[in-house]
């Protein structure tokens, strides 16, 4: 039975719709991302579903619980990451953590919490001694004090450097590693990738595809970028990509200056025709690379978007 069930989630803001149409629903154990765009809606769903914010329309189900009948059953078996700005900045990390616990009826114990988030020896530091990474582990941290089974994590690695991030990522895998449910949202595709068990690509307001990264890439691995640069000018790749696109495997092309890249499905057929044409033009090849898909190239392709880091 999924832990959580939304379906056909709205949200309108006056003109604004900011959630169309979502419905998505999560396994036990998971970590289940949604990327998408800036505005696309992620954190009105989520403060939908955190029961923050009312929807327009849609049901939200935690198994057998719904915000409607069951909100104090749901408030003790979800976790919520703060906005590091809530955090109280004249307590120390402990003592954050000890007054969060009091909101609850039950409570995972500080010092084990103070352990998954490595902040034991900042344990007696003032908040706002903290750095921003170390902060935002403390956010985490009070998202799990009353030992959710779901957990929220929205945004938690954005702006921080790339070691701050892996500090958070290793969090996130000591989650699944207890059999917690995460539900996350980046603008980072790299964590989408290595840490999500499914991604779901949002844009304006509506879910455009949602899978496992390996099938998102999947889909699109049929398709590879060659890119080459031809030592004999423009002309001569203007030529190459006239011929190139003759290829029925070759899906698109594009060009700049002498340097020509197209997508194909059959990267060895298609080089060995062009390899044949160029040959016989006298054309020099002077560099060739062939791509994988990642999944920011999914999302292009989903969304049409380029992605903002
Ligand atoms: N309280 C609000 N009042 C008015 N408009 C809002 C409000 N909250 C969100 N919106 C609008 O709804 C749309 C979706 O916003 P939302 O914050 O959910 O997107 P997001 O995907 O989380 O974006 P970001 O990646 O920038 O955080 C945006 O156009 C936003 O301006």
């Amino acid at each position: 039975m999924p832990v959580l069930e939304v379906r056909n989630l709205k949200k309108s803001y006056g003109p604004v719709t900011a959630v169309a149409d979502i419905s998505f629903s999560v396994e036990p154990g998971e970590v289940f991302t949604i990327i998408g765009p800036n505005g696309a809606g992620k954190t009105t769903t989520l403060e939908m579903i955190e029961g923050l914010v009312t929807p327009d329309g849609g049901q939200i189900e935690f198994g057998a619980l719904n915000w409607a009948r069951n909100s104090e059953q749901i408030k003790v078996t979800i976790g919520v990451q703060p906005q590091s700005s809530a955090l109280f900045d004249l307590l120390t990390v402990e003592e954050n953590l000890d007054l969060f616990a009091t909101f609850y009826p039950k409570s995972r114990p500080t010092a084990d919490v103070l352990d998954m988030i490595s902040l034991t020896d900042q344990r007696n530091k003032y908040v706002k001694k903290l750095s921003g990474g170390q902060k935002q582990r403390l956010a985490i941290g009070l998202a799990m004090i009353n030992d959710p089974e779901l957990i929220f994590l929205d945004e938690p690695t954005t702006g921080l450097d790339p070691q701050a991030r892996r500090n958070i990522w290793d969090i996130i895998l000591k989650l699944k590693a207890l059999g917690k449910t995460t539900i996350l949202t980046t603008h980072y595709m790299e964590e989408a990738e290595k840490l999500s068990d499914r991604v779901c690509i949002v844009d304006q307001g509506k879910i455009v595809t949602l899978d496992t990264p390996a099938a998102l890439i999947d889909r699109l691995t049929k398709e590879r970028e060659v890119r080459l640069t031809l030592m004999d000018g423009e002309s001569a790749a203007i030529e190459t990509e006239k011929t190139a696109l003759l290829q029925t495997a070759v899906v698109r092309t594009a060009r700049e200056g002498d340097s020509l890249r197209l997508w194909t499905t059959q990267p060895e057929e298609t080089l060995y025709e062009l390899f044949g044409f160029t040959k016989d033009r006298g054309f020099r090849v002077e560099q060739i690379s062939i791509r994988e898909m990642s999944l920011e190239d999914v999302f292009i392709a989903f969304t049409g978007k380029e992605w903002r880091d």
